[in-house]
């Protein structure tokens, strides 16, 4: 489903700021793929994200997602193929447009746009299902507008819009890590439901080692650019924090570099 192939990444080339973020990395997922991404701080973690998003230009190598080669579509492009979950709850949402003309939009993507862009009763009736499963009182709030809902039905929102239209991958960045650990939970279950039902290729990068053991099919571990792990099936079944934390060491000669990781460890 998506395939990179040797791919690096340098920002600030030729400056004192020179870094390379990315360093020939290769990595192929299949479909139905849950990929939880983990390293420590400045690993590139984010920046593999968003060179599969399109939001900067790879420097070499390419980008396939479902047989297509879309290294070098702008991100406008690639959006009809991509979902995205944003860390910030601000973002992926249109904050002065109602909760159905949100998902009116997002119901559209990737479509040729009609001449009418009203929302068809039928259509709100479809939306309304979709939103009384999450359980969060959305379904009976259709034309309250997105600005005034918590963060956590706002990421719960975005997440249903970067699904309604299957993706071929559905990229989430850290996209509970700005909520309280409780909605956070809830809103994680909500994502892996979503993926299970619709056999999403889905990619997810976090902080929490816990839940990038608990969910997916897969981990990878990235550091200094480069994927250092790839464990899948069985075998990441089977991890604990203290493996990984492990695996860390061996590969790099180091320890986690990264607060937030030693936060939830233990
Ligand atoms: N737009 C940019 N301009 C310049 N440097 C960047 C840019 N984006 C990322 N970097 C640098 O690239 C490296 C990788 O950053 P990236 O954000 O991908 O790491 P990460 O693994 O997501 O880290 P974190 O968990 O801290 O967010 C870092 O050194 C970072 O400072």
């Amino acid at each position: 489903m998506l395939k990179i192939s040797k791919v690096s990444k340098t920002f600030n080339l030729g400056t004192v700021n020179e870094k390379k973020a990315i360093d020939q990395i290769d990595l192929t997922l299949e479909e139905g793929d849950f990929v939880t991404v983990i390293g420590g701080n400045g690993a590139g973690k984010s920046t593999v994200l968003n060179l599969i998003a399109g939001v900067y230009p790879i420097d070499c190598g390419t980008i396939e997602l479902a047989g297509e080669n879309i290294s070098l579509y702008p991100e406008y492009k690639r959006s009809r193929l991509i979902g995205r979950v944003f860390q910030d709850p601000m973002m992926g949402t249109a904050a002065d447009m109602g909760i159905a003309e949100n998902l009116a939009m997002a119901n559209r993507r990737g479509k040729k746009r009609g001449l009418r862009w009203g929302i068809t009763p039928n259509e709100k009736e479809v939306l309304k299902q979709r939103l009384e499963r999450f359980d969060l009182g959305l379904e009976n709030r259709l034309d309250a507008k997105v600005g005034l809902l918590s963060g956590g039905q706002r990421q719960a929102l975005t997440l249903l819009m970067a699904t309604l239209q299957k993706p071929k991958i559905l990229l989430l960045d850290e996209h509970t890590a700005a909520l309280d650990p409780k909605t956070a939970k809830k809103v994680l279950t909500l994502t892996d439901e979503i993926i299970k039902e619709e056999n999403l290729t889905a990619f997810m990068v976090t902080h929490n080692m816990k839940d990038a053991i608990t969910y997916g099919n897969r981990l990878i571990m990235m550091n200094d650019g480069k994927i250092i792990f790839d464990i899948k099936g069985e075998e990441k079944k089977n991890l604990t924090v203290k493996d990984l934390l492990e695996k860390f060491e061996i590969a790099t000669g180091e320890e986690l570099n990264d607060d937030a990781v030693l936060l939830v460890k233990d």
